[in-house]
């Protein structure tokens, strides 16, 4: 069993001037949003990944500092904080993305269970790692192909090449999607065709073809509509089912509805971990409490 509580370190900024820890004895705070309370109170009993001291740098500047974090296997963990306090950079590590951008570094470590690799090790091929680790981004991305090709294209790069494979994974991923029943009778249409909120349920279903193992979501609605982003949260609860998730999010009750665990950062530290159900409550540090409830700043 894992503590979830993290008391590590707060960023050297206005945060230290105040009384960051709650006093003992303080009064229930008031914040107001509304987590699903059906969900059980629980420890963290198998991790998927554990962060460790993970450092990373955009040339000279270090955009996150110390983190420590264990992320639950086949469970929600949102990422929350102010803009530019490293969700993005952090999420983005654990699929090397950063490897893309020249004068960047990596210190720490990542370990991926069962496998114990370092996904930031030098030692490890970051394409590898996208294959295992998906992504899906803010805006919508499809490819400009057939909605079948979309999903069928990393089952193809795999060297997947039987029809009736294809065909059976495709429909289980756009089944796992929750967008089979909307395509079924058009899969060869262009994937251009489809509304913003299907066509993030593609990219979605495209990312689970290939069975990953984490799937990282980095603002996957904030170019959504609330009907098309209803959605979306609902398929996040449903995918946890089959992958470990870790999603950014500026909505505050987006992430209090879909996450268990949510990790609360600021000047790319890591100011408090919790069950989400604890953080959207009853956060243990004052910083958490002001940003989520909108006084910060
Ligand atoms: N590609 C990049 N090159 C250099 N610096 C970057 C790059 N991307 C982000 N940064 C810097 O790293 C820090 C963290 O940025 P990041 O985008 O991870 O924050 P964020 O919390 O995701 O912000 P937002 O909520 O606005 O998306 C910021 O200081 C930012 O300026």
């Amino acid at each position: 069993m894992i503590e979830t509580t993290s008391t590590r370190g707060t960023p050297e900024s206005t945060l230290r001037n105040e009384e960051n820890a709650r006093p003992a004895g303080a009064v229930t705070p008031r914040v107001n949003i509304a987590v699903d309370d059906t969900r059980q109170s629980r420890a963290i009993t198998s991790v998927k990944a554990q962060v460790e001291n993970l450092n990373f740098y955009y040339g000279q500047n270090r955009a996150l500092k110390n983190l420590s974090i264990p992320i639950a296997d086949k469970q929600v963990t949102a990422l929350i904080g102010p803009s530019g306090c490293g969700k993005s950079t952090f999420l983005r590590c654990f699929n090397r993305m950063h490897d893309l951008q020249p004068d960047t570094r990596y210190e720490g470590s990542i370990t991926l269970h069962p496998d114990n690799i370092n996904l930031v090790g030098a030692g490890i091929d970051p394409i590898e790692v996208r294959m295992r680790i998906g992504m899906v981004f803010q805006k919508p991305n499809p490819f400009p192909k057939t909605i079948f090709e979309n999903v069928a294209y990393g089952l193809r790069l795999r060297g997947v090449r039987n029809r009736a494979t294809l065909a059976e994974e495709v429909e289980k991923a756009l089944r796992g999607a929750a967008l089979w029943d909307e395509v079924k009778d058009r899969l060869q249409d262009s994937a251009l065709a489809l509304s913003g909120g299907q066509m993030q349920r593609l990219c979605i279903a495209r990312a689970l073809a290939t069975t990953p193992e984490i799937l990282l979501f980095d603002e996957p609605t904030s170019a959504l509509d609330p009907i098309a982003t209803a959605k979306i949260e609902e398929l996040i609860s449903t995918l946890r089912d089959q992958v470990t998730v870790l999603i950014v999010t500026h909505n505050m009750q987006q992430a209090a509805r879909v996450s268990d665990y949510t990790a609360f950062m600021y000047l790319g530290e890591l100011i408090e971990f919790d069950e989400a159900a604890k953080i959207f409550t009853n956060p243990s540090k004052k910083a958490t409490e002001d940003y989520i409830t909108g006084r910060y700043g």
